[in-house]
């Protein structure tokens, strides 16, 4: 079955259509709000390996293997949270923090620090097949790191409250966080790129 993404005159046209790779049903359920009908992709839930480093070298990193793994086109992100007053920290290591000293522990982090500031950023990678180099789109939000407010859905959501906002993430309605977020962000250039590209996608997979 073909795996990789193919030349035909000015177009490029993809074995199957992308899959989106991640194990959090959250991003899944935000991924598939913003981008609608807008571009077909199929998931797959996989907890991929992650790189230390570089946000933009984790995510790509991420493609790598779960283009290997898909065999065929797929779409990952990396999820940052990064504190100013800590020179970007904990960054894409936001994970295991939050699981490690949760919300209060996050705010108490900062407690020393007058510079509440943060930003949220997401990196999503394209690879349009195995040894392809990935293409990323990367989206930002900036904020402050306040105490919980809000449902405990999702993450961080209580403690990051955007900019030009009274409300963190996690107290606005999905569709308002979706507009201003790092993940909708992104989404809108993954989604330029795609018009741009005019991404065809093969139909007979027998080839
Ligand atoms: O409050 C939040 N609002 C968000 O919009 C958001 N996006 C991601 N996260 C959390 O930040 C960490 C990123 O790590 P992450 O990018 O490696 O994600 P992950 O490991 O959960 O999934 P994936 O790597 O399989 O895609 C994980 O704890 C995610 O739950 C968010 N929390
Ligand atoms: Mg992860």
């Amino acid at each position: 079955m073909a795996a990789a993404a193919r030349t035909v005159g000015s177009g490029v046209v993809l074995p199957r259509p992308v899959t989106f790779v991640t194990g959090n049903a959250k991003k899944l359920e935000e991924v598939r709000a913003i981008l609608g009908q807008s571009i077909p992709f199929q998931s797959l839930k996989l907890d991929l390996p992650e790189l230390q480093g570089e946000p933009e070298d984790i995510s790509k990193e991420k493609a790598r293997i779960a283009a290997k793994e898909v065999n065929g086109p797929v779409l990952v992100e990396d999820t940052c949270l990064c504190f100013n007053a800590l020179k970007g920290l904990p960054g894409p290591y936001i994970k295991w923090f939050l699981q490690k000293i949760g919300h209060e522990g996050l705010n108490n982090l900062l407690l020393a620090c007058e510079d509440k500031t943060a930003y949220a950023m997401c990196v999503f990678s394209l690879a349009l097949g195995p040894n392809t180099e990935p293409l990323t789109f990367v989206g930002k939000t900036l904020g402050r790191i306040v105490p919980a407010r809000g449902p405990n859905d999702f993450g961080w959501d209580p403690i990051f409250q955007p900019h030009g906002y009274d409300q963190t993430y996690a107290e606005m309605p999905k569709e308002e966080k979706n507009k201003i977020s790092h993940r909708g962000k992104a989404l809108e250039l993954v989604k330029s790129h795609f018009a741009e590209a005019r991404y065809t996608f093969q139909t007979d997979t027998s080839a």
